[in-house]
């Protein structure tokens, strides 16, 4: 049992697992993954290939275990066999280390291009070029009040709106309305009093409110051109549009914004086990990717287009993998089962189009464009499926499709199985492990990067923290543990088992301990989490943006150079 830090929030000194709460339910996951990391260049362990083993596993590993028989349906047993002799061929990969995978995975990318979007769909991003008034603003002489267009001084004589004003008439109008050639200023209608001359005709005179002299030359009169010349630069370049930004925009004559890119992205989540509402019966795991994924992959700096769950047959993966996949409408299947085809799924973010469960269009859906459900994604996202047994399909999926694999497995835990892959059209497939807190830190740490190249934003930053425990030496991989701050020392939190969450939902941010371990007091490296405030001094580490390169355009795409779908999302 490890001893409690002053709150109870952590241990003051953490042994050799990630796992702090010690608990035997989720455990089994990583330390048997431990021994299948045993290419990693000096690990003591080499040579233990897939210890892991149902009895070892956690709940969830033996859940999946029971639904992988079912959908490991469409393959034969000889095949399976063939599969598995083959994976552990391929179970002897080096992992990157934890920083090799980080700078690789930002390394890989470039910016995706700058390209205009509809107002609308502006506010958040960064403006790729000046905003300036295509027109004088305001571009005609307008009344400031509701009243009178008058010339010279009172009575005025009446005459129809909108006509040419001689000396000592006047014409009604309304705010905002176009002052009449002739008018020199408004008499507000509070001033003025409609009365009759000695001959009886109706004359405009002064009263209510009106001083003497009222109105002097100008009143009331918002000039052609007072907020800006035409030409005037409105809003610079590298501007982080803001509402206000965007109506200014509007203003000027603009219906479209030039918009440095972000990656689009699409969301595959695997796993027959898995099921999106209500207490999952044993064999049966609560989908904990859905409720936030796309948030996050928001938060990061990519622009979630859709949202798929399938089951765990290799047919449905491939089918989710391969491009220009968008989902037909009504072809969705209800949460939780899998019909060898992709499934919409509905999704809390905003900007993602929205099917709801039985693949329907929900009667609520978030304003988005329904163009973008057929459009190619730069990146997508799957969970779960990057383990090596014959019903894990990612890498399998990824030959096929004819990609490579930039990463494959990192010494890290949680999150070892992560992958990264790029297919021939150019688009990176992430593979993120099922276990949702592993899922997490292999996000965070290949994830975050990705994203940010693509999106003209430089590596996510780390910060050093003093550590409030020791933590002991895990040779050959760097641990990740989500942190409390407490007194200033970062505390270990607990309930961190790579199925959990509940560490992590308290943090403040993740450490980043190195396989040599810490001592108390020692300075750690460590990162805040998408949704969380800064780390102490996160701005002294912060990096530079990659210069906007060249892209290559996707090898599908069938306009003439990079596009930046982004324009028509919501
Ligand atoms: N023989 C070995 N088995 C395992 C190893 C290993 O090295 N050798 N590594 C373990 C580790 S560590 C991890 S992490 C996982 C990676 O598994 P996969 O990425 O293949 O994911 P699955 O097997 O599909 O699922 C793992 C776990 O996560 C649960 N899951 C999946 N999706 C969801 C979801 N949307 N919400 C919540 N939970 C989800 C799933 O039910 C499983 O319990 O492999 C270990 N095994
Ligand atoms: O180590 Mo896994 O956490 O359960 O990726």
């Amino acid at each position: 049992m490890t001893p409690a830090a002053p709150d109870g929030s952590g241990p003051t000194s953490v042994p050799r697992g990630n796992n702090v709460d010690g608990g035997a339910g989720d455990s089994g996951a990583g330390d048997s993954f431990e021994d299948g990391l045993e290419a990693v260049p000096g690990d003591p362990q080499a040579g233990a290939l897939d210890a892991h083993t149902p009895d070892s596993a956690g709940p969830g590993i033996a859940g999946h275990d029971a639904a992988d028989q079912d959908a490991a349906g469409q393959d034969s047993a000889d095949k399976d066999a063939a599969d598995q002799d083959s994976a552990d061929v391929q179970h002897r990969h080096l992992a990157h280390t934890w920083q090799e995978a980080r700078q690789l995975a930002f390394d890989c990318a470039t910016p995706i291009p700058a390209a205009p979007v509809p107002l609308r769909q502006a506010l958040g991003r960064t403006l790729a070029a000046d905003v300036v008034a295509l027109q004088d603003m305001p571009h005609y002489a307008s009344s400031a009040m509701d009243g009178w267009a008058v010339n010279g001084s009172g009575p005025w004589i009446l005459a129809e709106p909108n006509q040419r004003l001689a000396p000592h008439q006047a014409s009604r109008i309304a705010t905002g309305g176009l002052i009449p050639a002739g008018a020199k200023a408004v008499l507000r209608s509070e001033s003025g009093v409609i009365g009759t001359d000695e001959d009886g005709l109706p004359v405009l005179k002064l009263g209510g409110s009106a001083k003497p002299g009222d109105p002097r030359n100008g009143d009331h009169i918002r000039k052609a051109g007072e907020e800006a010349a035409a030409g005037d630069v409105l809003i610079k370049r590298g501007a982080v549009l803001n509402p206000a930004h965007l109506a200014l925009a509007a203003l000027a004559g603009n219906d479209t914004l030039p918009v440095l890119g972000k990656a689009l992205v699409r969301l595959v989540l695997t796993g027959s086990e898995v099921v999106t509402s209500g207490l999952p019966a044993p064999g049966q795991v609560r989908d904990t990717f859905g409720p936030q994924l796309a948030a996050v992959v928001g938060m990061l700096g990519g622009i979630c287009t859709e949202e798929v769950k399938i089951g765990d047959t290799y047919a449905e993966w491939l089918a989710a993998l391969e491009d220009g996949e968008p989902v037909p409408a009504g072809g969705g299947q209800p949460s939780g089962q899998s019909s060898g085809q992709p499934s919409s799924q509905s999704s809390s973010a905003s900007d993602i189009p929205f099917r709801d469960a039985s693949g329907g269009r929900s009667a609520a859906p978030p304003a988005a464009d329904p163009a973008a459900e057929s459009l190619p994604a730069d990146v997508v996202i799957t969970t779960g499926g990057t383990g090596r047994s014959a019903t894990d399909h990612l890498r399998r999926s990824v030959d096929e499709l004819g990609g490579r694999l930039l990463i494959d497995g990192i010494a890290m835990r949680p999150g070892h199985p992560a992958v990264l892959a790029e297919l021939p059209d150019g688009r990176y497939i992430l593979g993120l492990p099922g276990n949702p807190l592993a899922a997490m830190m292999a996000l965070s740490t290949i994830g975050a990067p990705l994203l940010a190249a693509l999106g003209h934003c430089s590596i996510p930053p780390l910060s050093e923290v003093p550590c409030g425990s020791t933590i002991d030496a895990d040779p050959g991989r760097t641990r990740l543990m989500p942190f409390r701050l407490l007194y200033g020392m970062a505390s270990p939190a607990q309930h961190t088992g790579p199925g959990m969450m509940r560490g992590l939902a308290a943090a403040d941010g993740v450490l980043v301990v190195p396989p040599h371990g810490v001592q108390l007091g020692e300075l750690v490296p460590a990162f805040a989490l998408p949704w969380g405030t800064p780390l102490p001094d996160a701005a002294a580490a912060s990096g530079t943006p990659k210069p906007a390169a060249k892209r290559t355009a996707r090898k599908t795409s069938t306009s003439d150079g990079p596009v930046d779908w982004s324009a028509l999302l919501g």
